[in-house]
């Protein structure tokens, strides 16, 4: 793929699952494409059990697909998801790629503080300017300062969401997976990540967002993609579909 091809281009991806105490298999989703472009966002959308996480997760790699391509056009250079070596994908989930779910994988005995900082330690950046940084978007999303030296594994569902938030948008990425992001949060929290949300878009970063109240984030979707009937739709020419 050249510059100006798409950052990511997913080719009849497909999804099955094996039941194995039913001896028997369950699709998540079958035959889904579509490409996306630096800066551009793309909202899933379905019923329950369309499939939306475990598409997510199967681009985040979480799972392997029985069918179908992930290409993602890397600094490092064109490499398809679905059947990278692992090595290569550890690396691109600490450079390139990010995911966010509603669930904080907390960490016994480590302060939010550090959690959020870690992405821009492990970059390279200076120790302190790291959790300056850190404390500056544990404020945005509303995390108390009398919070920030604490454990998250006791916080609520959404002070874990905040510092879920604050880690994984700290550093931009060059492609953002979120699924229900805004779930568990409050009104200011909501508007703070839809502000970064925004940012980083306009950076140039790709993003798949899944989100129960897709209205929260109306103004930034490019296109959808419909796991029900897996058709793309334009969101500036609703007239052009792409059948998959
Ligand atoms: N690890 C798994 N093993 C077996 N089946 C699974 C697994 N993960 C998901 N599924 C099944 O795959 C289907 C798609 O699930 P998924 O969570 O992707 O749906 P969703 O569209 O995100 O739903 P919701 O809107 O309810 O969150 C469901 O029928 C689910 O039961």
């Amino acid at each position: 793929m050249t510059a100006s091809s798409p950052l990511l281009r997913v080719e009849r991806l497909t999804k099955t699952f094996r039941m194995y105490h039913l001896d028997s298999m369950l699709h998540a989703f079958e035959d889904v494409s579509f490409d996306l472009h630096e800066g551009e966002f793309l909202l899933l959308r379905g019923h329950n059990g369309a499939g939306k996480s475990t598409l997510l997760r199967t681009i985040w790699r979480s799972y392997l697909p029985v069918g179908g391509h992930v290409w993602y056009r890397s600094s490092h250079g064109d490499i398809d998801l679905a059947t990278a070596a692992d090595v290569d994908i550890a690396l691109l989930r600490r450079q390139e790629i990010g995911f966010v779910t509603q669930f904080l994988n907390a960490r016994p005995r480590v302060a939010a503080q550090d959690i959020v900082a870690e992405p821009l330690r492990l970059a390279g950046h200076d120790p302190a300017e790291a959790l300056d940084q850190a404390r500056h978007w544990l404020d945005q999303f509303g995390v108390r300062p009398e919070l920030w030296r604490a454990y998250p594994s006791t916080f609520s569902g959404g002070e874990q969401q905040k510092v879920n938030l604050a880690r994984a948008l700290i550093l931009p990425q060059r492609l953002l997976l979120l699924d229900e992001p805004t779930a568990s949060l409050d009104a200011g929290a909501r508007a703070a990540l839809i502000r970064r949300l925004s940012d980083l878009k306009a950076q140039g970063v790709a993003i798949i967002g899944v989100f129960h109240h897709p209205g929260d984030v109306a103004e930034l979707i490019d296109r959808e993609i419909n796991l029900n009937t897996s058709v793309v739709s334009d969101q500036s020419e609703q007239e052009d579909y792409v059948a998959l």
